[in-house]
């Protein structure tokens, strides 16, 4: 074989020389003409090296890990300070990068080149293993055919139709934050505010991206929110060098492969996710997919996207691939930026008690103008119309950008304009700069949005007043779509979401603000802006160990650092507004952790002791008025939940279940109770009589026995009268459907029940009877009511809703009129019609009947309160009437006051005396089912 071979090398040699030609001056040619050309590229190449910028920490890494290391902004402010807005950054090995945050070359890049600027291939990759490859991981035409059927979905009147969503989830974390507070001795408490929100606008993207309710306000132990929770911190936050320089030295197949194979901590947990989303979403999709074809649809993103792929041309539809990918991408993109721009609206707000005021006046005003125009809630419009309102946000979005970086690529050579000039380190003045094809280019959002040629001399100063100027906005070139912040990108690769982040803020700040009063605490020295893609605030500190983690992986092995908590403080206004009444006077505390734990602490207060300079770039104040939250002890992990919550959950547990049929007999049974009823035939509102009443209870009783089974097909039957409801275009067509769907349907159950009954005594056999009334008769009932008076701006529709339900008969009051229908019934009367008499009237027929009083019940006479005492305030009215009205709110408040305020009290004193032991006994051996024990150990009975 050899011998072949130098027999071919040999005739070559030979033919070569037969055409004239010396093989070895032909090498030597081939190489001088090689070098000559390498030299030539070398000095026409465009390069920037000539451009000021810092010196690099390494030449493995450049000045990669100052960049991913350092929290946000702090690299970007520096370098703009020393060389610039545009100053050259040194990448692994030596290479040219650029870092920009002029006005002139951004606008160039997002807007004029198109698709000139690719991402970095590196960050795409991030993009893939987080979300798959939807519109954040797609470039060029992948990109422009994903986004024009996404677009649809993301339109100004889509989102501001989702106001609804964002204020009912608002309602929801405020209730519970209330519901915290009331339960707090001195209604004071530590809240991890960052926690919440993320859990509220998880429930918020769900319900308006996909129709569906993940629950993840009412139920903390939701596993799938638990991925998410800490997903960017876990996974991005402090990359260590190791990984900088893998990130950017590897080519991205190798990193694909890190991806699924590796065990470190931060691609389990990236996997984990990916796995849990992956199964969602196509369940999502699915059950979507099938609704349309059955011509059920609704106005959800999912369901937007589902038919405007259906539309599209097979050759330009979107893959069953992309379509998980889209939803994974609005899942995390849509939840995390706008609770994390939250968190930084509330710090600021905190920490600036003089612009907190003034916003809370303002939606006090319009709260007011809203109820005097007959109305309830807030609509898109009024949270358009509220001037502060949207000057706080931009200038909290301006300061605290929760994307602060985006990284391009020149896809060929080009050249930038530029704001001002640039004087070379070669002494030249250039007022263009041309780059070569790919060059890496980091577009600072953070450094522009503090820009002083745009926003003026104060741009490292937060101030909302600056909306106000002349100037504003207005200086620069066209850049962002909002407040011409970069905030939300520009171009063809704009948030698309950018209107739905917006409504979503204003509509929570608007609740938070209008409820509690936020200040802050000392504790900032450990703050942090945290780069993990998205601008996170955490707290340096201790180090959480694997038993106090959340989420625990089988493969996982190395407690990575994490990074713990951010702290912010609030309190209740109402302190200062109504010291007169002594359970109305919460302060409470309430801070924000960004940790993988929450904890609640009371009677901590905050003080403004130890001032601390932090002389960061971007506070004009210290921080230190954030506390140090001292508190190490974690509360252990909680066993894995369901992969959803059931955030309507309509039956009770059995413990529940037994201690109410104790509780129902008990109340029966007493002496109380027999003297309330009178000797037999003693009337009660609605025509109940006392044998009626035994009946019905008896009847209660056995409801409340429901078997934990019908859990889901409640819920299933309750979507699917909601959806049908949806479909109702005008409030005639609803109440005609109410009557036929839910007073027909109630009759029918009733009828069915009785000839059960009958049937069965007949027999004398044990059988099993049907429901008294449709499982969700009451939810129907109370929803129903909301419709009319929110959405098809009818209150008195509202009110026939309840009387109905009441006159209908007997059953139909006992379980129509439950603690949500008589909230919507109090609400109607308060918002609507301003009609505190009826208010009262309300609350003692619930009292009467026994029904119970929630945090809604409480937040609607808090509402009442607050707007009584603006009132006064504003508008000094009538003296009389005032007197009176606050005459019947204390009259109700005394109503509503043993359950909010006695409850342990009367609690304590009420199983002393049932189980027959003194106040200062412990019970630690009681249960609270344990009703057997009553019967046998006390006197058993209430006397
Ligand atoms: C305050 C909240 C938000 C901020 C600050 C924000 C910011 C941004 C930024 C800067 C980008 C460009 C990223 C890039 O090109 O690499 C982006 C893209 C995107 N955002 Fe948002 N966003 C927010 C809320 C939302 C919401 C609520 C949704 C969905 C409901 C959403 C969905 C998206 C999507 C799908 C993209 C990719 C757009 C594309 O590449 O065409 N974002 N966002």
């Amino acid at each position: 074989m050899s011998a072949s071979l130098v027999e071919r090398s040999t005739s070559f040699g030979e033919q070569l020389r037969a055409w004239g030609l010396n093989p070895t001056t032909l090498v030597f040619s081939i190489v001088i003409a090689l070098a000559l050309y390498l030299t030539y590229q070398r000095a026409t190449a465009i390069s920037v090296s000539n451009i000021p910028g810092p010196e690099p920490e390494s030449f493995l890494l450049g000045n990669l890990p100052e960049i991913f290391q350092s929290q946000v902004g702090v690299p970007d402010f520096k370098y703009q300070q020393l060389y610039g807005d545009v100053v050259r950054i040194k990448g692994p090995f030596g290479e040219d990068r650029l870092m920009i945050s002029d006005p002139k070359a951004l606008q160039y890049i997002f807007h004029t080149a198109g698709y000139g600027f690719l991402k970095w291939p590196e960050r795409t990759e991030i993009s893939r293993i987080l979300m798959g490859r939807g519109l954040l991981w797609a470039d060029g035409e992948t990109h422009r055919r994903q986004r024009k059927v996404m677009l649809p979905g993301f339109g100004a009147p889509e989102s501001k139709a989702f106001v609804p969503i964002f204020r009912r989830v608002g309602t929801e974390l405020t209730a519970q934050w209330s519901d915290i507070l009331a339960s707090s001795p001195d209604q004071t408490t530590i809240l991890n505010v960052a926690s919440w929100l993320s859990r509220a606008t998880m429930d918020s993207i769900g319900e308006a991206a996909f129709d569906y309710q993940f629950g993840a306000l009412s139920n903390t132990d939701n596993e799938f929110m638990k991925a998410y929770f800490g997903l960017m911190s876990d996974t991005l936050g402090s990359p260590p060098r190791s990984a900088i320089f893998m990130q950017t030295i590897l080519p991205v197949w190798m990193l694909q492969l890190m991806s699924k194979y590796s065990r470190a901590r931060n691609l389990v947990h990236a996997r984990h996710t990916a796995r849990l989303a992956n199964a969602v979403t196509k369940q999502l999709v699915e059950s979507k997919a099938e609704a349309l074809l059955q011509g059920k649809g609704n106005k959800d993103i999912l369901s937007l996207l589902v038919k405007a792929n259906a539309s599209e041309q097979s050759s330009t539809r979107l893959t069953e691939e992309e379509m998980l990918a889209q939803m994974r991408t609005i899942l995390l993109a849509g939840h995390e930026t706008s609770a994390t721009s939250l968190c930084w609206v509330l710090l600021e707000l905190a920490r600036h008690p003089d612009v907190q005021d003034k916003l809370r006046k303002e939606i006090r005003e319009t709260e007011m103008s809203i109820h005097a125009r007959g109305d309830s809630d807030f609509s898109a419009s009024d949270l358009d119309n509220m001037p502060y309102l949207s000057a706080v946000i931009k200038e909290s979005m301006r300061f605290h950008p929760a994307v602060y970086q985006n990284y391009r690529l020149a896809a060929h050579d080009d050249v930038l304009p530029l704001s001002k000039p640039i004087n070379t380190t070669d002494g030249k003045v250039i007022t263009k700069l041309p780059i070569p094809k790919g060059m890496k280019i980091i577009l600072s959002i953070a450094a522009y949005n503090r820009n002083t040629e745009i926003f003026g001399e104060d741009a490292h100063i937060f101030n909302p007043e600056r909306w106000f100027r002349d100037s504003g906005e207005k200086r620069g070139p066209t850049l962002g779509v909002h407040g011409n912040l970069l905030t939300f990108a520009g171009g063809v690769r704009t948030c698309i979401g950018w209107r739905f982040a917006l409504y979503e803020m204003l509509a929570l700040t608007v609740e938070i603000i209008n409820n509690f009063e936020l200040f802050p605490t000392p504790d900032i020295d450990r703050l942090r802006r945290e780069a993990c893609l998205v601008m996170l605030p955490t707290l340096e500190g201790e180090q959480l160990k694997g038993e106090n983690l959340p989420l625990r992986f089988p493969e996982y092995e190395n407690p990575a650092n994490m990074l713990s908590h951010c702290h912010l403080a609030s309190r209740s206004f109402r302190r200062f507004r109504y010291p007169v009444i002594p359970h109305a006077c919460p302060a409470f505390l309430c801070y924000a952790t960004r940790s993988y734990a929450t904890r609640l602490s009371s009677n901590t207060r905050p003080s403004n002791q130890g001032s601390h300079k932090s002389g960061s770039l971007w506070s004009e104040e210290s921080w230190d008025q954030v506390f140090l939250d001292l508190d190490k002890s974690l509360p252990p992990p909680r066993a894995s939940g369901p992969l959803f919550s059931q955030p309507r959950r309509q039956t009770m547990t059995e413990r529940e279940s037994k201690v109410l049929t104790g509780m129902l007999d008990m109340i029966f049974d007493s002496k109380e109770a027999r003297e309330d009823l009178g000797d037999g035939n003693s009337e009660m509102p609605g025509g109940i009589v006392r044998g009626q009443v035994d009946d019905l209870f008896s009847r209660l009783r056995r409801f409340s026995r429901r078997p934990r089974r019908e859990v889901d097909s409640s819920t299933r039957m309750f979507d699917k009268k909601k959806e049908e409801m949806s479909f109702c275009t005008t409030d005639q067509q609803l109440l005609e459907w109410a009557l036929r769907e839910v007073f027909d349907e109630s009759k029918r159950y009733e009828e069915a029940a009785r000839k059960a009954m009958v049937e069965a005594s007949g027999t004398g056999e044990k059988t099993e009877l049907p429901h008294l009334q449709s499982p969700i008769y009451s939810q129907l009932i109370a929803h129903l009511m909301r419709t009319f008076r929110v959405h098809f701006r009818d209150p008195n529709l509202a009110l026939f809703i309840f009387n109905h339900a009441q006159k209908l008969s007997t059953v139909s009051y006992v379980f129509g009129c439950s603690t949500a229908a008589y909230n919507e019934l109090v609400e109607t009367r308060w918002l609507a019609f301003n009609d505190i008499q009826g208010v009262l009237a309300a609350i003692e027929e619930m009292t009467l009947n026994g029904v119970p009083f929630d945090s809604r019940t409480r937040k609607v006479v808090d509402t009442i309160r607050r707007e009584l005492g603006s009132r006064e305030i504003l508008t000094g009215s009538d003296e009389v009437v005032q007197s009176e009205s606050w005459e019947i709110l204390t009259k109700i408040e005394k109503l509503l006051a043993p359950k909010l305020h006695t409850r342990r009290k009367n609690f304590l004193q009420w199983k002393a005396e049932v189980v027959g032991v003194d106040d200062n006994e412990t019970f630690d051996d009681w249960a609270f089912d344990d009703l057997e024990k009553l019967t046998v150990g006390g006197s058993g009975r209430l006397n």
